[in-house]
């Protein structure tokens, strides 16, 4: 069981009452097993994980690392596999656990290795990873030095991945929450840096989605944003017609400028832009823990420069800002 007291003490600090406020019927309603058909049966499973000592954390090396596999007899290990195994798809990672290589669908780590020299600073800071899967990054923002973590994540299947990691970790002030970024309420300013990665995307309402980031950051807090851009200039912008690279909820992919432009009209000062990089078929790709179709069965096989829905395949930008 996680103990969310800590979290509630780290946003009353941040002057953030208004959500320490709601925050246990957040977690109440989050958490209620008759609202979500699997999470009685992946709850029972995190609660049968024994806790199991170790001293070994490394959350500063690519994969996220706790325990060695000498720490667990082979039965264990087994056994730790095949629970993990039950929480399949692991799509955020890598992740080593007391030995076992969780080789996820995305290498999350190479993502963070773009950013990671460009953000300000994390130590002493309240970081709130708005879309945060099942934690990876978050890890690697405490890890970073970071004081206080809360992801937002409202699929389920993340928050218990992130649940059973946690678990083995120990206490951390690391936090997943299932929650979207609608469920923050308005006008918090508590936030020292604010991540919205692989999100934008999915809002049907980009500039609604920016001005909410916004409105978690203290004034000049830091928000780093990646999202799927388009080649082109000023003004341009992709609003597919259907799906894209087979995903249903993807609304509008702006060009590098038009993004920007974005940010400015949302007050954001001092905006960069620090990547750009086309998603490649080994940072996305169907593995043992993710074994389902993934980049290359999106594009088009005879030319990967365009999704099978003949668009263009998946380039994505960092953008970091400051709130006015
Ligand atoms: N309304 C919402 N509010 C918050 N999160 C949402 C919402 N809707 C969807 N999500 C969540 O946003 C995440 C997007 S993945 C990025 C993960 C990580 N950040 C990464 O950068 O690797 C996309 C990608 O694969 O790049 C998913 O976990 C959704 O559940």
């Amino acid at each position: 069981m996680i103990d969310y007291q800590p979290l509630y003490n780290a946003l009353v600090d941040a002057k953030a009452e208004a959500w320490a406020e709601i925050l246990p019927q957040q977690l109440e309603r989050g958490f209620d097993p008759t609202k979500h058909g699997n999470l009685a049966e992946w709850q029972a499973l995190v609660d049968s994980v024994p806790e199991l000592p170790t001293a070994q954390r490394v959350l500063d090396a690519d994969a996220v690392q706790i325990g060695c596999a000498n720490d667990l007899v082979l039965t264990a290990k087994t056994q730790l596999e095949s629970q993990l195994k039950a929480l399949h798809p692991w799509r955020k990672g890598p992740y080593n656990l007391f030995g076992i290589n969780i080789d996820t669908e995305w290498r999350s780590d190479w993502k963070w290795n773009r950013l990671k020299n460009h953000i300000a600073p994390l130590e002493h800071r309240l970081v709130l990873d708005v879309g945060c899967g099942n934690g990876y990054h978050c890890w690697r923002m405490l890890g970073a030095g970071a004081k206080t973590v809360v992801g937002i994540d409202p699929m389920m299947l993340n928050v218990m991945q992130f649940q059973l990691v946690r678990k083995l970790y120990g206490e951390a002030p690391v936090y997943v929450l299932p929650m979207g970024i609608e469920d923050m309420p308005y006008g918090l300013k508590a936030f020292d840096t604010v991540f919205s990665m692989g999100v934008l995307y999915h809002r049907r309402s980009p500039i609604d989605h920016l001005m909410e980031l916004r409105d978690c950051l203290k004034p000049g807090g830091e928000l780093v944003l990646e999202t799927l851009v388009i080649d082109g200039g000023l003004g341009q912008v992709l609003l597919p017609e259907d799906r894209y690279a087979r995903m249903r909820n993807v609304w509008f992919l702006p060009s590098c400028d038009t993004l920007i432009g974005w940010l400015k009209r949302c007050g954001f000062k001092n905006i960069r832009l620090v990547d750009v990089t086309v998603t490649s078929i080994e940072e996305q790709r169907t593995t043992e823990w993710m074994s389902f179709h993934s980049l290359k069965d999106f594009l088009d096989a005879e030319n990967p420069q365009l999704t099978c829905e003949g668009l263009p395949a998946p380039k994505r930008a960092i953008v970091i800002a400051n709130a006015a």
